[in-house]
């Protein structure tokens, strides 16, 4: 994902430059450690168990979601609950399929190869992996123009997973070579706190459960909303309080940091103002959207609107997107008669 003008604010989905090192740390290491996403979680058990017993590795598991809720994380759980070496590219990063047929042929076997953002990958490498996923085999072009020959090969037995925010942008052949996917969703408070509770431990940081609940519900359904938010408050509960995150020291912290009770980030403000504001409540064409708020239509697509429509904002309808009633109100603005609710005569 790209940051851009995104990266500074402290409710954006994606990570900031100089997080690595602290969300690894906070990272859960083991499936019984992951908070949240019940279904997820259950059925990888039962993929990944059934693989032990048979003693071979696990179908190819593509996990698809919003930025921050843990694809990453869950990848790395898979390595782990197999006690299998972990890979990790991905598919901006895979320019030439004879890079990514390098990288297979160096595959031990079980090893688990995770390729983030998988949907950017080029064409002739994807088509490579088509073959390594089914058969674990690959072609190894050797030579050039009419003298080029292939040379098969074969590989170790391996598992892939890959991770993207936008599983409709799949093709087909590569998204029907996947055993097992996970869609991941947003997560409600209860998980949140959850989630807070446990890093606050990690980070010997005095988490009130009113304080958690408080940063809980302003975290835009996002774990690493969560812990980002978290430490800004510890920030100012050691600085302007006695170090304690109760109810009240994070509630004037978020608004210090000026983090709206739902935790909308700039971007979705900005979609939600051009939405109401400019283009009275919609419908309006995703392209004119995200030209209106000076972003790209993938990230607008990817990073803003999946929040907006889980939390009653913004509605798709085939004649483009429309701010709900609940988006004026939360504006301030009073809707118009008869906007906002797409009905059925819009289909
Ligand atoms: N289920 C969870 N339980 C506890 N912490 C979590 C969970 N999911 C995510 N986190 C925390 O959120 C942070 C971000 O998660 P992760 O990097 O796995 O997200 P991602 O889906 O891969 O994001 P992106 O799409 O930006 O790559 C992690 O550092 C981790 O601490
Ligand atoms: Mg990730």
């Amino acid at each position: 994902m790209t940051g851009g003008p995104l990266e500074r604010d402290v409710v954006s989905p994606l990570p900031d430059v100089d997080e690595t090192d602290i969300e690894a740390s906070l990272r859960p290491k083991q499936l019984a450690e992951f908070v949240g996403q019940p279904k997820v979680r259950e059925q990888l058990q039962v993929v990944l168990e059934s693989a032990m017993r048979r003693n071979r590795p696990p179908d190819h598991v593509l996990l698809s979601g919003p930025p921050g809720l843990g694809k990453t994380s869950l990848a790395m759980i898979i390595a782990a609950e197999l006690g299998a070496p972990f890979r990790l590219t991905s598919g901006p990063a895979i320019e030439r399929a004879g890079d990514l047929a390098a990288l297979l042929t160096s595959l031990g076997e079980g090893e688990v190869l995770f390729i983030d953002e998988i949907h950017r990958i080029a064409r002739p490498a994807e088509e490579l992996l088509y073959m390594a996923m089914e058969d674990f085999r690959v072609d190894v072009m050797v030579g050039k123009g009419p003298g080029a020959t292939a040379i098969p090969l074969d590989l170790a037995p391996f598992t892939l997973v890959g991770a993207t925010t936008r599983a409709g942008l799949l093709t087909g052949p590569l998204r029907d070579r996947f055993g097992f996917t996970g869609h991941m969703d947003f997560y409600d408070v209860a998980e949140l706190e959850l989630v807070l509770h446990r890093s606050a431990q990690l980070l010997g940081v005095r988490l009130t459960p009113e304080g958690g609940a408080e940063i809980a519900s302003r975290s835009r359904g996002t774990p690493r909303i969560a812990n980002r938010l978290l430490r800004r408050v510890r920030d100012f509960a050691e600085v302007r309080a006695d170090g304690i995150v109760t109810s009240a020291v994070a509630h004037d912290a978020l608004a210090v940091y000026d983090v709206d009770e739902l935790g909308l980030d700039r971007l979705d403000k900005a979609v939600l103002n051009a939405l109401v504001r400019r283009f009275g409540g919609g419908p309006v064409g995703v392209s004119t959207l995200a030209v209106a708020v000076g972003e790209e239509i993938e990230t607008v697509q990817e990073v803003a609107e999946p929040f907006l429509v889980r939390a009653g904002l913004l509605a798709r309808t085939p004649r483009g997107r429309v701010a709900t009633p609940a988006a004026w109100h939360h504006l301030g603005i009073q809707p118009p008669p008869g906007s906002g609710a797409p009905t059925l005569f819009d289909a």
